[in-house]
This record gives structure tokens, C-alpha cells and sequence, in this order.
């Protein structure tokens, strides 16, 4: 029997990895949008790729810090369902991005120890879903996507959340169906555990991934 695990693919690049996700059973694709990624896509790429996806398989906008010019010119280009923040961006910045889209908006929260659970509150508040990821080591290029897991232990205890929410950081096939347990988490993101190389995704990583998250 499986569970109702939700699973994000991200770092879609591929027609092949786009079709991978979503015959193995994947709930969202994620395409990036961050030029210093190994998973980055252009505009005009990526709107190829989600007019493939299947009803029912969300497409994602990862972005980081993004400007107005640059949510206008994603969304004037590429059919999406959810813009997901990256950088730094303030509670404020996360209510204009939703307004200035029109779309859902996931926000990351990074966490490396028990002080970075409080941003969950505060972003609860104002973003429509929360993606609680590994923060990044001090100076790295990527503020995700670096294959890092943080303490699980840190989201066992707690029992009321607000707003759905997804785990991310360092998931793979072989780990997902500990997170999931240690965590609650009902839904699940991978980027660097389904990939053969930086930035290259393996479809019998991105099926077993799904597989081993809905257990
Ligand atoms: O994947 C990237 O390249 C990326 C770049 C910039 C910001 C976030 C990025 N990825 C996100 O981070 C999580 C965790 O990645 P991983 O599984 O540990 O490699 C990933 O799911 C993306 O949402």
C-alpha cells in the first residue's frame, strides 16, 4: 500500500527528467532559476518544458531574490502554479511577490539549529506553503540545492503547523522514508539526491525517490 506523500522533483531541465517525475508519481516539478545553479534553465526552456507537464503536476518557479522585472518576465513566459523564494526575501517582499504574480507562493526556511524555527511563524503568516530546507554553509554559491540534510529532530516535536509545508535538504532514495518518519513531513523535496552529476537528474533515482517516499 502507499501513502499519500507528495513528492517535488527540482531542477528539472529535460523533456526525459520532466516525463521521469511524472510517470513515477511526482505531486510537483520544480524549475530553477538561479544562474549560478548547475540546474539553472532560461525562460524560454523552461516554458517549453511546462507546457509538457500533465495536469495535475504543479510546476514551480524556484527563484531567489527575485526583482519585479524578473516575476514579470517569469510569468509573461512560462505557465506556472507556484513561485517558491530561495534568498532572503522579508515576509513583506513574500506578500508583494504574491500579489504582483497572482500565484501561490512557497517560502524556504533555513535551518541549521533550534534559532531558525522561528522564521516558520513568521512566514506562516504570509506565504501560502513554507519548504523547510538545510540552511547553507557560510559563503556557499547556492542558498539550496547543496545535498545538506539539517537535524530532523529539530521538526519532531512540533505539532501544529499553520500552513502546509515540505522538507527538503539532503533527501534521497535511501533517506526519505526515515525523514518522512522522524519528521511527519507530508511532502517531500529532492534536487541533488535524484542526479547522477551536478545538475544532470537519473530517472531510476527520480522513480525509486517516489517510490521510497511514498513508501
Ligand atoms: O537546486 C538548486 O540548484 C537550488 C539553487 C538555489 C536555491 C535552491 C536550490 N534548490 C532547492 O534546495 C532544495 C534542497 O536541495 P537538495 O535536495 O539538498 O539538493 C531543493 O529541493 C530545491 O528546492
Amino acid at each position: 500500500m502507499t501513502s499519500n506523500i507528495r513528492t517535488k522533483i527540482c531542477g528539472i531541465t529535460t523533456p526525459d527528467a520532466l516525463q521521469a517525475a511524472a510517470t513515477a508519481g511526482a505531486s510537483y516539478v520544480g524549475f530553477v532559476f538561479f544562474e549560478k545553479s548547475p540546474r539553472n534553465i532560461g525562460l524560454s526552456d523552461a516554458a517549453a518544458l511546462a507546457v509538457e507537464a500533465p495536469i495535475g503536476v504543479a510546476k514551480v518557479a524556484l527563484v531567489v531574490n527575485p526583482t519585479d522585472a524578473d516575476l514579470d518576465a517569469l510569468t509573461a513566459t512560462v505557465p506556472l502554479d507556484v513561485i517558491q523564494l530561495h534568498g532572503s526575501e522579508s515576509p513583506e517582499r513574500v506578500a508583494q511577490v504574491k500579489t504582483r504574480t497572482g500565484l501561490p507562493v512557497m517560502k524556504a526556511v533555513g535551518v541549521a539549529d533550534v534559532t531558525d524555527l522561528a522564521a516558520i511563524d513568521i512566514y506562516s503568516e504570509v506565504a501560502d506553503q513554507l519548504l523547510i530546507d538545510a540552511k547553507p554553509p557560510k559563503g556557499a554559491d547556492l542558498p539550496g540545492g547543496n545535498g545538506l540534510a539539517f537535524d530532523w529532530q529539530l521538526l519532531a516535536g512540533r505539532k501544529y503547523w499553520t500552513k502546509p509545508w515540505m522538507l527538503a535538504g539532503g533527501l534521497s532514495p535511501d533517506n526519505v522514508a526515515q525523514a518522512v518518519m522522524r519528521t511527519g513531513a507530508k511532502q517531500v523535496d529532492v534536487s541533488s539526491g535524484v542526479e547522477s552529476a551536478p545538475g544532470v537528474k537519473d530517472n531510476d533515482k527520480i522513480a525509486a525517490f517516489v517510490r521510497a517516499a511514498k513508501g
